[in-house]
C-alpha cells in the first residue's frame, strides 16, 4: 500500500484539552493545522474527567439538598445527567466544528517515523511544528492480585448503571475524594485506603476541613494505610493493606494518580527524550527535538484542564510569531470539587516560610466571620493568605465555593499585583468574595491600626485641619 504524504505547519496528536486549544488558536490565525486524535474528542476532560465528574457531584448534591436518603433511581438519574452533560458540550470539541474552522483532522493513533514525521494508518504527516498532547491515563499500580479482580478507573466508573453498594477506592487524591462523596451521597457505602495522608499535597489545615466533613457523611477514609493486596471477585472484593487490615467492599475504583501516553509515540525514533513523568520539556515547552513541543498531563508538569489550556497559548505565542514564550506554574490554581471545596494557587504555608522564612506574613479569616456566609449557613471553612512584601505569594481557600472564590487571587498573582489592588477593590456586600478582601484587608489592619506613627500623624493632622 502507497503511503499518502501531507505537509503542514502544525501537527497536533491528541484532541483533548491541551490539543484542540492549540489546533482552535493556530488554524483561526491563519496556520495549516493537521490534528490527530486517536480515540475520542474532547479527551480525558470531556469523556472520563472534569466534565462527568462535575455533573456527577451536582447530581449527588442535589440529593443531599434533598436531605436524602439516595433512591435507586438517583444514581440512574444521575449517571444520564452525566451522559447528557456530556453530549451537550461534546459538539464544541467534534470532529465537524475542528473541520469547519480548516483543521485537518486524521482519526487514528500517531506514532513517529523520524525526527520531523508521524505516520497514521497509511498517512506520513510532516510538519514544521509538532504538538505532543496525547494526555495521560489512570496508573495501575503493581498490586499483587490486582490484575486479577474486576475493577474500575476513572474511565470505566461513568458507566456503572447501578449505584454499587459498598465502594472501595485506593487513592485519596482529588480523584478518589471527589468520587468518595459523589457515590456516598448517591447511596454507597464508601472506604477510601490511603498509602499516606489524604489529599497530602494540600495544605494540611484545608485537608482536613474538607476530610471532617466527608467523614461526617459516612464516608470510612484510612491513611498510612498502603495497599499490598488486591483480592476477590466482582461483588466480593479484598483489599489489604500493610499490616495486614482488609477492607472487604462490593466494587473497587482505583485513583493513584495518572501515568503519561508516551508509549505509542516511537518518541525515540525523532529523538524526543522522556520519563516516568512524560515527555521532557523546557520553559518554552519544547522537547529535546526542537520542532517538537509537549503540553498539558503529558509534559508532566501538573494535571488540569485550564494548565494545557494555558499550554496551548504558551506554545502557540512561539509557534506562529516566533516570539521566545517561557510557561510559568507559579500561577496556576487548582481546586478539588467535593463540598466544601478546596482552592489553591501559589505556595503553601509550609513552602513560603520555606522559602521566605520571616519575611512572610499569613492571615487567616474564617468564614464565620463573612456576613453572607453566616447568612447561607456556609460558616465552615476559611482563607488563607500567604503574603511577601506587599504581594500575595500564595492562597488556600477550604469552603463554599472556594474555586470561584481564589479568582481574584489567580488574576492577583499572575499579574504581580499588589494586595493593595485587592484591598482597595469594592467587593459588593454581603458575598462570600469578600473574604478575599478581607484577608488582603488583615494585611493592612496592623501597619494602620496598631503604628503609633500613623496614630501621630493622624492626632497632628487633626490639630492643623480648620
Ligand atoms: C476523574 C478526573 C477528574 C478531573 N477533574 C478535573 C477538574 O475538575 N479540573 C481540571 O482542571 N482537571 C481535571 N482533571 C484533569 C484533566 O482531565 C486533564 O488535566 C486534561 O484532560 C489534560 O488535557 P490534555 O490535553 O493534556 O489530555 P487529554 O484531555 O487526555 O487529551 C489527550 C488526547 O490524546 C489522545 N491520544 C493519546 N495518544 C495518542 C496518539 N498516539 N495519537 C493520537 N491521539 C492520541 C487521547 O485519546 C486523548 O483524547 C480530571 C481528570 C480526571 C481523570
Ligand atoms: N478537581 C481537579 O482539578 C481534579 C480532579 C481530579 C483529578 N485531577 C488531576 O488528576 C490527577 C490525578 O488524581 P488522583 O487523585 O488519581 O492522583 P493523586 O496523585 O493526586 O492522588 C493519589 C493518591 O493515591 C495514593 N496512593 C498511591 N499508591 C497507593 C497505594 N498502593 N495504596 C494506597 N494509596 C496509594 C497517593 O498517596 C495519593 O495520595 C490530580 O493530581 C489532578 O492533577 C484534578
Amino acid at each position: 500500500m502507497s503511503m499518502s504524504k501531507i505537509k503542514t505547519d502544525i501537527c497536533v496528536i491528541g484532541g483533548g484539552s491541551g490539543g484542540l486549544s492549540v489546533a482552535a488558536g493556530a488554524v483561526q490565525m491563519g496556520a495549516r493545522v493537521v490534528l490527530i486524535e486517536g480515540h475520542k474528542m474532547g479527551g480525558d476532560c470531556l469523556n472520563y474527567g472534569c466534565v462527568p465528574s462535575k455533573a456527577l457531584l451536582s447530581q449527588a448534591k442535589a440529593v443531599k439538598a434533598r436531605g436524602g436518603p439516595a433512591r435507586a433511581a438517583d444514581f440512574s438519574a444521575a449517571m444520564a445527567h452525566v451522559k447528557a452533560t456530556i453530549a451537550t458540550i461534546a459538539p464544541h470539541d467534534s470532529v465537524e466544528r475542528f473541520e469547519g474552522l480548516g483543521v485537518q483532522v486524521i482519526q487514528g493513533f500517531a506514532r513517529f517515523t523520524s525526527a520531523d514525521t508521524v505516520e497514521v494508518d497509511g498517512v506520513a504527516i510532516t510538519a514544521r511544528r509538532f504538538v505532543i498532547a496525547t494526555g495521560s491515563r489512570a496508573f495501575v499500580p503493581p498490586i499483587k492480585g490486582l490484575e486479577d479482580v474486576p475493577y474500575m478507573t476513572n474511565e470505566t466508573l461513568f458507566e456503572q448503571s447501578e449505584c454499587p453498594s459498598h465502594l472501595l477506592i485506593i487513592g485519596a487524591g482529588p480523584i478518589g475524594l471527589e468520587m468518595a462523596q459523589a457515590h456516598r451521597r448517591l447511596g454507597a457505602r464508601v472506604t477510601v485506603i490511603e498509602g499516606a495522608a489524604a489529599l497530602g499535597r494540600d495544605d494540611p489545615d484545608a485537608a482536613r476541613v474538607v476530610l471532617e466533613q466527608l467523614r461526617g457523611e459516612g464516608i470510612e477514609i484510612v491513611e498510612q494505610a498502603q495497599v499490598e493486596q488486591v483480592s476477590g471477585r466482582a461483588g466480593a472484593i479484598e483489599v489489604q493493606v500493610k499490616g495486614g487490615t482488609i477492607f472487604v467492599g462490593t466494587h473497587l475504583l482505583v485513583a493513584v494518580g495518572r501515568a503519561p501516553n508516551v508509549e505509542r509515540l516511537d518518541l525515540d525514533k525523532a529523538g524526543i527524550r522522556h520519563t516516568k513523568a512524560g515527555v521532557t520539556v523546557d520553559a518554552r515547552l519544547r522537547s529535546s527535538n526542537r520542532r517538537v513541543h509537549a503540553i498539558g498531563d503529558v509534559a508532566g508538569q501538573g494535571q488540569f484542564t485550564h494548565l494545557a489550556g494555558y499550554h496551548a497559548g504558551v506554545i502557540i505565542r512561539s509557534m506562529l510569531f516566533g516570539l521566545p514564550a517561557k510557561a510559568r506554574h507559579d500561577h496556576i490554581p487548582h481546586v478539588t470539587f467535593t463540598e466544601p471545596e478546596l482552592a489553591h494557587i501559589g505556595l503553601t504555608e509550609q513552602a513560603a516560610r520555606k522559602q521566605y522564612g520571616g519575611q512572610v506574613s499569613i492571615h487567616k479569616i474564617g468564614y464565620d466571620q463573612i456576613d453572607r456566609a453566616q447568612a447561607e449557613g456556609a460558616t465552615t471553612g476559611f482563607i488563607k493568605l500567604m503574603a511577601v512584601r506587599g504581594r500575595p505569594v500564595g492562597v488556600t481557600i477550604v469552603g463554599a465555593q472556594a474555586g470561584e472564590l481564589i479568582a481574584p487571587y489567580a488574576l492577583a498573582i499572575a499579574n504581580n499585583l499588589k494586595l493593595s489592588a485587592i484591598a482597595g477593590t469594592v467587593f459588593p456586600y454581603p458575598t462570600l468574595a469578600e473574604i478575599g478582601k478581607r484577608a488582603a484587608g488583615a494585611y493592612f489592619s496592623p501597619k494602620l491600626f496598631d503604628s503609633i506613627n500613623v496614630k501621630r500623624f493622624v492626632r497632628m493632622v487633626q490639630r492643623w485641619l480648620p
